[in-house]
Protein backbone atom coordinates (compact mmCIF):
# COMPACT_ATOMS: atom_id res chain seq x y z
CA UNK A 1 0.00 0.00 0.00
CA UNK A 2 1.46 3.18 -1.06
CA UNK A 3 0.82 6.48 1.01
CA UNK A 4 -1.66 8.05 -1.40
CA UNK A 5 -3.57 4.63 -0.83
CA UNK A 6 -3.03 4.62 2.89
CA UNK A 7 -4.15 8.34 2.97
CA UNK A 8 -7.54 7.92 0.84
CA UNK A 9 -8.51 4.82 3.64
CA UNK A 10 -7.60 6.86 6.78
CA UNK A 11 -9.52 9.82 5.52
CA UNK A 12 -12.49 7.11 5.20
CA UNK A 13 -12.11 6.60 8.27
CA UNK A 14 -11.51 10.10 9.71
CA UNK A 15 -14.53 11.39 8.00
CA UNK A 16 -16.57 8.94 10.35
CA UNK A 17 -15.26 10.37 12.97
CA UNK A 18 -14.94 14.41 12.07
CA UNK A 19 -18.18 14.13 9.95
CA UNK A 20 -17.79 16.34 6.26
CA UNK A 21 -18.38 19.47 6.43
CA UNK A 22 -16.17 22.65 6.84
CA UNK A 23 -14.02 20.85 9.24
CA UNK A 24 -13.41 18.10 7.13
CA UNK A 25 -12.83 20.07 3.88
CA UNK A 26 -10.52 22.67 5.66
CA UNK A 27 -8.40 20.67 8.10
CA UNK A 28 -8.36 16.80 6.02
CA UNK A 29 -9.37 16.86 2.74
CA UNK A 30 -6.81 19.86 1.80
CA UNK A 31 -3.86 18.00 3.07
CA UNK A 32 -1.62 16.26 0.57
CA UNK A 33 -0.22 13.39 1.13
CA UNK A 34 3.23 13.44 0.11
CA UNK A 35 5.19 10.30 1.45
CA UNK A 36 5.15 7.20 3.86
CA UNK A 37 8.45 6.11 5.39
CA UNK A 38 9.57 3.10 7.98
CA UNK A 39 11.50 4.47 11.10
CA UNK A 40 13.94 2.17 13.11
CA UNK A 41 10.99 1.52 16.29
CA UNK A 42 8.54 -0.48 14.15
CA UNK A 43 5.92 2.77 13.94
CA UNK A 44 5.61 4.29 9.86
CA UNK A 45 5.45 8.03 9.47
CA UNK A 46 3.05 9.83 6.59
CA UNK A 47 4.11 12.72 5.51
CA UNK A 48 1.20 15.25 4.49
CA UNK A 49 1.70 18.87 3.58
CA UNK A 50 -0.61 21.93 3.48
CA UNK A 51 -0.14 25.65 2.10
CA UNK A 52 -1.81 26.77 5.19
CA UNK A 53 -0.34 27.38 8.72
CA UNK A 54 -3.00 27.22 10.48
CA UNK A 55 -3.89 23.89 9.07
CA UNK A 56 -0.28 22.70 9.92
CA UNK A 57 -0.50 24.45 13.71
CA UNK A 58 -3.58 21.94 14.15
CA UNK A 59 -1.72 18.55 13.35
CA UNK A 60 0.53 18.99 16.00
CA UNK A 61 0.75 16.45 18.41
CA UNK A 62 -2.05 16.78 21.04
CA UNK A 63 -4.16 18.45 18.66
CA UNK A 64 -6.95 17.14 17.64
CA UNK A 65 -6.68 15.82 14.68
CA UNK A 66 -3.55 14.32 15.31
CA UNK A 67 -5.07 12.10 17.59
CA UNK A 68 -8.17 11.34 15.75
CA UNK A 69 -5.66 10.15 12.97
CA UNK A 70 -4.16 7.85 15.36
CA UNK A 71 -7.11 6.14 16.31
CA UNK A 72 -8.27 6.11 12.27
CA UNK A 73 -4.90 4.66 11.16
CA UNK A 74 -5.05 2.07 13.73
CA UNK A 75 -8.52 1.05 12.66
CA UNK A 76 -7.46 0.86 8.87
CA UNK A 77 -4.78 -1.27 9.25
CA UNK A 78 -6.92 -3.43 11.12
CA UNK A 79 -8.96 -3.96 8.37
CA UNK A 80 -6.33 -4.15 6.36
CA UNK A 81 -3.74 -5.64 7.62
CA UNK A 82 -5.34 -7.65 10.41
CA UNK A 83 -3.31 -6.22 13.14
CA UNK A 84 -2.69 -2.67 14.45
CA UNK A 85 0.29 -0.81 13.13
CA UNK A 86 1.20 2.55 14.43
CA UNK A 87 0.67 5.55 11.91
CA UNK A 88 2.47 8.90 12.87
CA UNK A 89 1.05 11.73 10.89
CA UNK A 90 3.95 14.36 10.41
CA UNK A 91 2.13 17.77 8.59
CA UNK A 92 4.47 20.50 6.69
CA UNK A 93 3.75 23.75 5.73
CA UNK A 94 4.60 24.47 2.62
CA UNK A 95 3.88 27.48 1.03
CA UNK A 96 2.86 27.55 -2.56
CA UNK A 97 3.78 31.04 -3.92
CA UNK A 98 0.33 32.71 -5.67
CA UNK A 99 1.21 33.04 -9.32
CA UNK A 100 -2.20 34.32 -10.95
CA UNK A 101 -3.21 37.82 -10.38
CA UNK A 102 -6.37 38.21 -8.25
CA UNK A 103 -9.48 37.65 -9.52
CA UNK A 104 -12.19 40.21 -10.25
CA UNK A 105 -14.38 39.19 -7.29
CA UNK A 106 -10.87 40.29 -4.50
CA UNK A 107 -10.77 43.56 -6.97
CA UNK A 108 -12.03 46.67 -5.79
CA UNK A 109 -15.01 47.15 -8.34
CA UNK A 110 -15.62 50.83 -7.63
CA UNK A 111 -14.38 51.81 -10.63
CA UNK A 112 -13.27 55.29 -9.73
CA UNK A 113 -11.25 54.51 -7.06
CA UNK A 114 -8.92 51.92 -9.42
CA UNK A 115 -5.79 53.31 -10.27
CA UNK A 116 -3.42 52.06 -12.90
CA UNK A 117 0.08 53.13 -12.65
CA UNK A 118 2.25 51.02 -11.36
CA UNK A 119 3.08 47.69 -10.97
CA UNK A 120 0.71 46.95 -7.94
CA UNK A 121 -1.96 48.58 -9.09
CA UNK A 122 -1.40 47.00 -12.68
CA UNK A 123 -1.59 43.64 -11.12
CA UNK A 124 1.20 42.71 -13.03
CA UNK A 125 3.02 39.37 -11.67
CA UNK A 126 6.51 40.57 -10.55
CA UNK A 127 7.68 37.38 -11.49
CA UNK A 128 6.83 37.49 -15.24
CA UNK A 129 10.03 39.42 -16.60
CA UNK A 130 11.82 39.10 -20.04
CA UNK A 131 14.76 37.55 -18.03
CA UNK A 132 12.54 34.91 -16.47
CA UNK A 133 11.44 33.62 -20.26
CA UNK A 134 13.37 30.95 -21.79
CA UNK A 135 12.63 31.16 -25.34
CA UNK A 136 13.00 28.19 -27.58
CA UNK A 137 13.60 28.89 -31.26
CA UNK A 138 10.69 29.18 -32.58
CA UNK A 139 9.74 31.52 -29.89
CA UNK A 140 12.48 34.03 -29.93
CA UNK A 141 10.69 35.88 -32.47
CA UNK A 142 7.92 36.37 -30.17
CA UNK A 143 9.87 37.62 -27.09
CA UNK A 144 12.09 39.92 -29.52
CA UNK A 145 8.72 41.37 -30.42
CA UNK A 146 7.36 41.84 -27.54
CA UNK A 147 11.00 43.01 -26.02
CA UNK A 148 10.53 45.69 -28.54
CA UNK A 149 6.97 46.71 -27.73
CA UNK A 150 8.28 47.10 -24.21
CA UNK A 151 10.78 49.77 -25.35
CA UNK A 152 8.35 51.49 -27.71
CA UNK A 153 4.83 50.89 -26.93
CA UNK A 154 2.42 51.97 -29.48
CA UNK A 155 4.87 52.25 -32.28
CA UNK A 156 5.39 49.47 -34.59
CA UNK A 157 3.54 46.48 -33.24
CA UNK A 158 0.49 47.71 -32.35
CA UNK A 159 -1.49 45.30 -31.68
CA UNK A 160 0.83 42.66 -30.69
CA UNK A 161 -1.02 39.49 -30.53
CA UNK A 162 0.28 36.43 -28.74
CA UNK A 163 -1.48 32.94 -28.87
CA UNK A 164 -1.13 29.58 -28.47
CA UNK A 165 -2.19 26.84 -26.61
CA UNK A 166 -2.81 27.03 -22.59
CA UNK A 167 0.57 26.65 -20.71
CA UNK A 168 3.06 27.80 -23.11
CA UNK A 169 3.85 31.47 -21.83
CA UNK A 170 1.18 33.81 -23.46
CA UNK A 171 0.56 35.33 -19.72
CA UNK A 172 4.23 35.31 -18.46
CA UNK A 173 5.43 36.84 -22.40
CA UNK A 174 2.53 39.72 -22.01
CA UNK A 175 3.10 40.84 -18.39
CA UNK A 176 6.42 40.96 -19.14
CA UNK A 177 6.31 43.84 -21.31
CA UNK A 178 4.19 45.62 -18.87
CA UNK A 179 7.20 44.99 -15.68
CA UNK A 180 9.32 45.81 -18.42
CA UNK A 181 7.39 49.14 -19.77
CA UNK A 182 7.53 50.24 -15.83
CA UNK A 183 10.96 49.46 -15.27
CA UNK A 184 11.56 52.21 -17.70
CA UNK A 185 9.12 54.19 -17.18
CA UNK A 186 7.60 53.84 -13.41
CA UNK A 187 4.93 56.70 -14.20
CA UNK A 188 3.69 54.74 -17.29
CA UNK A 189 0.30 53.58 -16.80
CA UNK A 190 -0.37 50.18 -17.03
CA UNK A 191 -3.41 47.85 -17.18
CA UNK A 192 -3.37 44.47 -17.12
CA UNK A 193 -7.03 42.86 -17.39
CA UNK A 194 -8.58 39.20 -18.30
CA UNK A 195 -11.44 39.23 -20.92
CA UNK A 196 -13.41 38.25 -18.40
CA UNK A 197 -12.47 41.24 -16.14
CA UNK A 198 -13.23 43.47 -18.93
CA UNK A 199 -16.94 42.39 -19.30
CA UNK A 200 -17.60 41.74 -15.81
CA UNK A 201 -16.27 45.61 -15.98
CA UNK A 202 -18.67 46.98 -18.56
CA UNK A 203 -21.42 45.00 -17.17
CA UNK A 204 -21.31 46.55 -13.74
CA UNK A 205 -20.56 49.86 -15.99
CA UNK A 206 -24.06 49.94 -17.34
CA UNK A 207 -25.61 48.48 -14.27
CA UNK A 208 -24.58 50.91 -11.75
CA UNK A 209 -24.37 53.79 -14.51
CA UNK A 210 -20.65 54.23 -14.62
CA UNK A 211 -20.03 53.75 -18.31
CA UNK A 212 -17.94 57.32 -18.27
CA UNK A 213 -16.08 56.07 -15.66
CA UNK A 214 -15.11 53.00 -17.49
CA UNK A 215 -14.13 54.28 -20.47
CA UNK A 216 -12.26 56.95 -18.76
CA UNK A 217 -10.53 54.17 -16.53
CA UNK A 218 -9.96 52.28 -19.79
CA UNK A 219 -8.92 54.33 -22.54
CA UNK A 220 -6.77 56.48 -20.18
CA UNK A 221 -3.92 54.08 -20.58
CA UNK A 222 0.02 54.09 -22.10
CA UNK A 223 -0.65 49.86 -22.17
CA UNK A 224 -3.79 47.73 -22.35
CA UNK A 225 -2.91 43.92 -21.62
CA UNK A 226 -5.89 41.79 -22.26
CA UNK A 227 -5.67 38.10 -21.50
CA UNK A 228 -7.78 35.53 -23.61
CA UNK A 229 -9.48 37.36 -26.00
CA UNK A 230 -11.17 34.24 -27.55
CA UNK A 231 -13.59 34.77 -24.50
CA UNK A 232 -14.73 37.35 -26.63
CA UNK A 233 -16.53 34.79 -29.03
CA UNK A 234 -20.64 35.41 -29.25
CA UNK A 235 -20.22 38.20 -27.06
CA UNK A 236 -21.83 41.27 -29.17
CA UNK A 237 -22.29 44.07 -27.04
CA UNK A 238 -19.12 43.74 -24.92
CA UNK A 239 -17.43 43.00 -28.61
CA UNK A 240 -18.54 47.05 -29.44
CA UNK A 241 -17.18 48.57 -26.54
CA UNK A 242 -14.08 45.96 -26.93
CA UNK A 243 -13.62 47.81 -30.43
CA UNK A 244 -14.42 51.37 -29.49
CA UNK A 245 -11.35 50.87 -26.46
CA UNK A 246 -9.47 49.17 -28.85
CA UNK A 247 -9.96 51.84 -31.04
CA UNK A 248 -9.54 54.72 -28.84
CA UNK A 249 -6.61 53.43 -27.14
CA UNK A 250 -4.86 52.88 -31.06
CA UNK A 251 -5.54 56.51 -32.06
CA UNK A 252 -3.97 57.91 -28.99
CA UNK A 253 -1.05 56.10 -30.19
CA UNK A 254 -1.13 53.48 -27.28
CA UNK A 255 -0.18 49.99 -27.05
CA UNK A 256 -2.68 46.76 -27.03
CA UNK A 257 -1.34 43.08 -26.33
CA UNK A 258 -3.63 40.35 -26.35
CA UNK A 259 -3.43 37.30 -26.26
CA UNK A 260 -5.78 34.53 -27.74
CA UNK A 261 -5.42 30.71 -27.74
CA UNK A 262 -6.15 30.81 -31.30
CA UNK A 263 -6.25 33.42 -33.94
CA UNK A 264 -9.24 35.41 -34.31
CA UNK A 265 -9.90 34.51 -37.13
CA UNK A 266 -10.14 30.98 -36.37
CA UNK A 267 -12.53 32.08 -33.21
CA UNK A 268 -15.94 31.47 -34.21
CA UNK A 269 -18.52 34.34 -33.22
CA UNK A 270 -16.01 37.35 -33.14
CA UNK A 271 -16.87 40.26 -35.33
CA UNK A 272 -14.85 40.92 -38.66
CA UNK A 273 -14.49 44.45 -37.82
CA UNK A 274 -12.36 43.19 -34.55
CA UNK A 275 -11.05 40.44 -36.78
CA UNK A 276 -9.22 43.06 -39.11
CA UNK A 277 -8.26 45.29 -35.95
CA UNK A 278 -6.42 42.34 -34.37
CA UNK A 279 -4.57 41.55 -37.09
CA UNK A 280 -3.24 45.01 -38.12
CA UNK A 281 -0.05 44.58 -35.96
CA UNK A 282 1.96 41.15 -35.54
CA UNK A 283 0.78 37.74 -34.38
CA UNK A 284 3.09 35.48 -32.74
CA UNK A 285 2.39 32.38 -31.80
CA UNK A 286 3.86 30.55 -29.15
CA UNK A 287 4.63 26.78 -29.10
CA UNK A 288 5.19 24.09 -26.92
CA UNK A 289 9.53 24.21 -25.97
CA UNK A 290 11.94 21.56 -27.25
CA UNK A 291 13.68 19.42 -24.42
CA UNK A 292 16.58 21.31 -24.05
CA UNK A 293 14.79 24.65 -23.93
CA UNK A 294 12.51 22.44 -21.17
CA UNK A 295 15.63 21.70 -19.48
CA UNK A 296 16.81 25.31 -19.15
CA UNK A 297 13.08 26.58 -17.94
CA UNK A 298 13.78 24.32 -15.16
CA UNK A 299 17.57 24.99 -14.02
CA UNK A 300 15.81 28.63 -14.00
CA UNK A 301 13.28 27.33 -11.73
CA UNK A 302 15.79 25.66 -9.50
CA UNK A 303 18.42 28.73 -8.97
CA UNK A 304 15.54 30.88 -8.61
CA UNK A 305 14.07 28.23 -5.47
CA UNK A 306 17.97 28.07 -4.15
CA UNK A 307 17.93 24.39 -5.06
CA UNK A 308 20.65 22.14 -6.36
CA UNK A 309 19.38 19.60 -8.40
CA UNK A 310 21.63 17.62 -11.28
CA UNK A 311 21.33 17.49 -14.88
CA UNK A 312 20.32 13.86 -15.11
CA UNK A 313 17.51 14.60 -13.15
CA UNK A 314 16.18 17.63 -14.73
CA UNK A 315 16.23 16.03 -17.98
CA UNK A 316 14.27 12.91 -16.57
CA UNK A 317 11.71 15.45 -15.76
CA UNK A 318 11.86 17.55 -18.73
CA UNK A 319 11.26 14.58 -20.52
CA UNK A 320 8.30 12.82 -19.32
CA UNK A 321 6.34 16.23 -19.21
CA UNK A 322 5.39 16.75 -22.50
CA UNK A 323 2.01 18.58 -22.25
CA UNK A 324 3.29 22.42 -21.60
CA UNK A 325 5.43 24.24 -19.10
CA UNK A 326 2.68 24.97 -16.67
CA UNK A 327 2.85 20.79 -16.30
CA UNK A 328 6.19 21.42 -16.17
CA UNK A 329 6.15 24.36 -13.08
CA UNK A 330 3.98 21.78 -11.80
CA UNK A 331 5.93 18.85 -11.67
CA UNK A 332 8.91 20.76 -10.27
CA UNK A 333 7.15 22.01 -7.35
CA UNK A 334 5.72 19.21 -6.08
CA UNK A 335 9.51 17.60 -6.20
CA UNK A 336 10.97 20.21 -4.43
CA UNK A 337 8.56 19.92 -1.91
CA UNK A 338 9.37 16.10 -1.71
CA UNK A 339 13.17 17.09 -1.24
CA UNK A 340 12.62 19.77 1.42
CA UNK A 341 10.09 17.66 3.51
CA UNK A 342 12.99 14.32 3.02
CA UNK A 343 15.96 16.23 2.81
CA UNK A 344 16.93 13.11 1.15
CA UNK A 345 19.26 13.35 -2.04
CA UNK A 346 17.21 13.57 -4.96
CA UNK A 347 18.41 10.41 -7.95
CA UNK A 348 17.24 9.75 -11.10
CA UNK A 349 15.16 6.57 -10.11
CA UNK A 350 14.09 8.71 -6.79
CA UNK A 351 12.53 11.22 -9.44
CA UNK A 352 10.95 8.61 -11.78
CA UNK A 353 8.86 7.14 -9.00
CA UNK A 354 7.77 10.29 -8.02
CA UNK A 355 6.92 11.01 -12.11
CA UNK A 356 4.95 8.10 -11.61
CA UNK A 357 2.80 9.17 -8.74
CA UNK A 358 2.11 11.96 -10.75
CA UNK A 359 1.52 9.83 -13.77
CA UNK A 360 3.91 11.72 -15.54
CA UNK A 361 5.61 8.26 -16.77
CA UNK A 362 6.81 8.78 -20.48
CA UNK A 363 4.47 6.24 -22.12
CA UNK A 364 1.82 7.77 -20.65
CA UNK A 365 1.95 11.42 -21.64
CA UNK A 366 1.75 11.77 -25.67
CA UNK A 367 -1.12 13.78 -25.82
CA UNK A 368 -3.08 15.10 -28.79
CA UNK A 369 -2.08 18.81 -28.41
CA UNK A 370 1.51 17.30 -28.38
CA UNK A 371 0.81 15.50 -31.66
CA UNK A 372 -0.78 18.65 -33.21
CA UNK A 373 2.28 20.76 -31.96
CA UNK A 374 4.61 18.38 -33.53
CA UNK A 375 2.80 17.84 -36.79
CA UNK A 376 1.86 21.28 -37.29
CA UNK A 377 5.63 22.51 -36.58
CA UNK A 378 7.36 19.57 -39.16
CA UNK A 379 5.23 21.07 -41.90
CA UNK A 380 5.57 24.38 -41.10
CA UNK A 381 1.76 24.92 -40.60
CA UNK A 382 -0.16 26.78 -37.68
CA UNK A 383 -1.96 24.43 -35.22
CA UNK A 384 -5.50 26.21 -36.05
CA UNK A 385 -4.50 24.33 -40.17
CA UNK A 386 -4.99 21.12 -38.78
CA UNK A 387 -7.75 22.24 -36.36
CA UNK A 388 -9.96 23.90 -39.23
CA UNK A 389 -11.16 22.73 -42.38
CA UNK A 390 -8.95 23.97 -45.28
CA UNK A 391 -8.89 21.21 -48.36
CA UNK A 392 -5.56 22.02 -49.64
CA UNK A 393 -3.75 19.41 -50.09
CA UNK A 394 -0.92 20.86 -48.18
CA UNK A 395 -2.67 20.73 -45.00
CA UNK A 396 -5.20 17.98 -45.53
CA UNK A 397 -2.50 15.19 -45.45
CA UNK A 398 -0.96 16.99 -42.05
CA UNK A 399 -4.07 16.96 -40.84
CA UNK A 400 -4.53 13.16 -41.06
CA UNK A 401 -0.94 12.45 -40.02
CA UNK A 402 -2.15 14.32 -36.98
CA UNK A 403 -5.19 11.92 -36.45
CA UNK A 404 -3.61 9.21 -37.69
CA UNK A 405 -0.73 8.95 -34.99
CA UNK A 406 -3.14 10.36 -32.50
CA UNK A 407 -5.65 7.35 -33.15
CA UNK A 408 -2.27 5.01 -32.91
CA UNK A 409 -0.23 6.66 -29.77
CA UNK A 410 -2.90 8.13 -27.32
CA UNK A 411 -5.50 6.17 -25.72
CA UNK A 412 -8.28 8.65 -27.13
CA UNK A 413 -11.47 7.46 -28.97
CA UNK A 414 -12.97 8.39 -32.18
CA UNK A 415 -15.43 10.89 -31.02
CA UNK A 416 -12.80 12.61 -28.69
CA UNK A 417 -10.37 12.69 -31.35
CA UNK A 418 -12.39 14.19 -33.74
CA UNK A 419 -13.26 17.00 -30.80
CA UNK A 420 -9.70 17.69 -30.63
CA UNK A 421 -9.61 18.68 -34.40
CA UNK A 422 -12.25 21.19 -34.91
CA UNK A 423 -15.46 18.79 -34.07
CA UNK A 424 -14.71 16.37 -36.67
CA UNK A 425 -17.19 13.74 -36.75
CA UNK A 426 -15.69 10.24 -35.89
CA UNK A 427 -16.07 8.56 -39.27
CA UNK A 428 -13.62 11.34 -40.38
CA UNK A 429 -11.39 10.48 -38.22
CA UNK A 430 -11.74 6.87 -39.18
CA UNK A 431 -11.17 7.79 -42.90
CA UNK A 432 -8.05 9.91 -42.18
CA UNK A 433 -6.39 6.84 -40.52
CA UNK A 434 -7.41 4.58 -43.08
CA UNK A 435 -5.97 6.64 -45.44
CA UNK A 436 -2.73 6.92 -43.81
CA UNK A 437 -2.23 3.23 -43.73
CA UNK A 438 -3.42 2.64 -46.90
CA UNK A 439 -0.78 5.72 -48.65
CA UNK A 440 2.26 4.23 -46.26
CA UNK A 441 2.00 1.32 -48.36
CA UNK A 442 2.96 2.46 -50.93
CA UNK A 443 4.66 6.04 -50.54
CA UNK A 444 8.51 5.68 -49.05
CA UNK A 445 8.51 9.24 -48.45
CA UNK A 446 4.92 9.48 -46.56
CA UNK A 447 6.11 6.85 -44.53
CA UNK A 448 9.13 8.15 -43.54
CA UNK A 449 7.51 11.40 -42.75
CA UNK A 450 5.38 9.40 -40.30
CA UNK A 451 8.08 7.41 -38.57
CA UNK A 452 10.38 10.75 -38.31
CA UNK A 453 7.17 12.42 -36.85
CA UNK A 454 6.39 9.54 -34.59
CA UNK A 455 10.14 9.75 -32.99
CA UNK A 456 9.69 13.29 -32.63
CA UNK A 457 6.58 12.91 -30.54
CA UNK A 458 7.80 10.13 -28.43
CA UNK A 459 11.40 11.62 -27.85
N1 LIG B 1 9.25 29.97 -21.91
C1 LIG B 1 9.00 30.03 -20.59
N2 LIG B 1 9.99 30.29 -19.72
C2 LIG B 1 9.74 30.31 -18.38
N3 LIG B 1 8.54 30.07 -17.82
C3 LIG B 1 7.52 29.82 -18.66
C4 LIG B 1 7.68 29.77 -20.07
N4 LIG B 1 6.49 29.47 -20.63
C5 LIG B 1 5.62 29.36 -19.63
N5 LIG B 1 6.22 29.56 -18.44
C6 LIG B 1 5.60 29.46 -17.12
O1 LIG B 1 4.52 28.53 -17.22
C7 LIG B 1 3.39 28.99 -16.49
C8 LIG B 1 2.20 29.09 -17.43
O2 LIG B 1 2.43 30.16 -18.35
P1 LIG B 1 1.29 31.19 -18.77
O3 LIG B 1 0.27 31.36 -17.68
O4 LIG B 1 1.95 32.42 -19.27
O5 LIG B 1 0.63 30.37 -19.97
P2 LIG B 1 -0.53 30.79 -20.95
O6 LIG B 1 -0.02 30.48 -22.33
O7 LIG B 1 -0.98 32.18 -20.69
O8 LIG B 1 -1.65 29.75 -20.57
P3 LIG B 1 -3.27 29.92 -20.58
O9 LIG B 1 -3.68 30.05 -22.02
O10 LIG B 1 -3.74 28.62 -19.98
O11 LIG B 1 -3.60 31.11 -19.73
C9 LIG B 1 3.76 30.32 -15.88
O12 LIG B 1 4.14 30.13 -14.54
C10 LIG B 1 4.96 30.77 -16.71
O13 LIG B 1 5.87 31.55 -15.94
Amino acid sequence: MDHIQLWDAIKTELRKTIGPGMSFDNFVEGLTPIQLIQTPNNSDQLYLSTAHKNVANEWQPNGQYYNQFLSASIQVTVNLLGNPTLILPVVSLIEIPVEKPATVEQLDLNLTDKKVNGATESRLNPKYRFDSFIASTPNREAKSVAEAVAEHPGQEWNPLLLYGNSGLGKTHLMQAIGNDLIKRNPKASVKFITTDDFMNDWTDALRFNKTNEFKKEYRNVDLLLVDDIQLLADKENVQEEFFNTFNAITRDGHQIVLTSDKLPKDIKGIEDRLVSRFAMGYSANLTQPDPETKIAILKNKAEESNIEISYDVLSEIANAVNTNVRDLEGVFKKVVAKIKISNAKVTVDAIREILKDLNFERSNVITIPLIQETVSQYFDLNISDLTGKSRVKEIVIPRQIAMYLSREITQESLPAIGRAFGGKDHTTVMHSTNKIEETMLDDAKLEQQVQEIRALVQH
